[in-house]
């Protein structure tokens, strides 16, 4: 007679799991294995991975709660993640020292932009700024949340070389992650995030860049969930070169494929992470152009084949594109026919800030014109992260402006 899985289940050491395993049950400890037949249809005695459950059912429910706010209907994000040297080199074109009241400065420009939650469900921190207060006083982290909006934070330590690659990298900063991520909590950070770079040439990625990236995308994500961080996973794939739109999508397909085997390897819960990749464009040097419509059909196909439903959101980085372009893309995408299961939204940095920067100029004059700016852009992108974005075909100049840097590190 074949026992009632509940009746089993209480016969069962709370150290082993059971699962009803076509005709037999499967009853497993760490390292042994055992068959029990039922009689029907004896399966031979197989090792099978053992899960250990790694979240409590309180813990997923807030990290997929904290994920689903981020990317709640018409909003995005706003990647202020710059580092100290990467924000030099954005102030440096608008001629405008790197100091840290500059830096702080012009993040206060757009955290105190006051619809901005109407487009914006999450913001990305760099540590620096975490820790400074706007002209009124307030922390960082308490002006974003006073307006709702889900405060984030760069984990990842950049890049290292990859040696015997073609140049290709890894991404660093596992050591003492765990420890720094409870601190960003305890600080005020519900999400994290963390980049790694692949390129396309003859004979990159590599099998050995796409396994390490993947591998410690995977063993970030799993850190940032164990301190309650919903883990933004960015496998960026580089616009430089000269291929064309078919071989991006087939990179990002392997790339991505790459990735999600690894969440799963390392028990990474799906409904509580975001991804955050490239879109599916032509190489930066192609001849040939590829229209909106077929940038979305490459980059949705592609996600498709590879990310699962159980994601809740898909937030592109813009990756050289101008404002304008990103925007188009993005509406795109939202417009094809094909089912898209998760939300397909926007987590840019220099296609959210440029136009605003350019406005700037570092002059207190300007700060409104600045606002304005970057509210046109976070309005526009909230409406593409729908479908909704009809061009008025008036973009102005730094709107369309290539924001595109060669082998782009930061
Ligand atoms: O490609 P974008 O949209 O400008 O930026 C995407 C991004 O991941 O890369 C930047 C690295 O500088 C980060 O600030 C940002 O989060």
């Amino acid at each position: 007679m074949l026992p009632s899985e509940s009746a089993f289940r209480k016969r069962m050491s709370p150290f082993f799991f059971v699962d009803w395993f076509g005709g037999g049950y499967k009853t497993q400890r760490e390292g042994e294995s055992t068959f029990a037949s039922t009689g029907t249809n004896s399966l031979p005695t197989c090792k099978m991975t053992h899960q250990f459950p790694s979240l409590s059912p309180k813990q997923k429910e807030e990290l997929s709660t904290i994920a689903q706010r981020i990317v709640a209907p018409g909003k995005g994000i706003l990647a202020a993640d710059e580092s100290v040297g990467t924000m030099g080199k954005r102030l440096k074109k608008i001629n405008v020292e790197n100091t840290e009241e500059n830096r702080r400065y012009f993040r206060d420009l757009l955290f105190s932009v006051e619809p901005m939650s109407d487009s914006i469900g999450g913001v990305i921190f760099f540590h620096e700024t975490l820790y400074q207060k706007s002209d009124q006083g307030v922390l960082f982290p308490q002006v974003i949340k006073g307006k709702g909006i889900v405060v984030g934070i760069k984990v990842d330590k950049g890049t290292a070389g990859l040696n015997g690659t073609d140049g290709e990298t890894t991404t660093q900063g596992l050591d003492g992650l765990s420890e720094r991520c409870a601190q960003y909590k305890k600080d005020g950070c519900d999400f994290a995030k963390w980049r790694c770079v692949l390129k396309i040439s003859d004979g990159c990625p590599s099998a050995l860049a796409i396994a390490e990236n993947a591998n410690v995308l995977a063993r970030y994500a799993s850190i940032c969930q164990q301190n309650g961080l919903v883990p933004i996973v960015e496998p960026e794939i580089l616009p430089d070169g000269d291929h064309d739109l078919q071989r991006c999508q087939y990179v990002t397909e392997k790339v991505l494929a790459a990735v999600y085997k690894a969440l799963s390897d390392h028990h990474v819960y799906l409904e509580g992470t975001l991804l955050k990749p490239n879109m599916v464009t032509a190489g930066h040097s192609c001849p040939k152009k590829f229209t909106p419509q077929e940038v979305a059909m490459a980059t949705t196909t592609a996600l498709r084949r590879t990310v699962p439903a159980s994601v809740p959101g898909i937030c592109f980085l813009s990756g050289g594109q101008s404002e304008e372009e990103a925007s188009l893309n993005l509406n795109a995408i939202n417009q094809t026919p094909l089912g898209r299961p998760w939300k397909l939204t926007f987590s840019y940095g220099r296609a959210l800030q440029a136009s605003a920067l350019a406005a700037w100029q570092g002059k207190d004059a300007n700060r409104q014109a600045s606002q304005e700016a970057f509210w046109t852009r976070a309005k526009i992108n909230g409406l593409a992260s729908k479908g909704e974005y009809k061009p008025s075909g008036q973009s102005d100049q730094a709107a369309t402006e290539s924001l595109y840097t060669a082998s782009y590190v930061y």
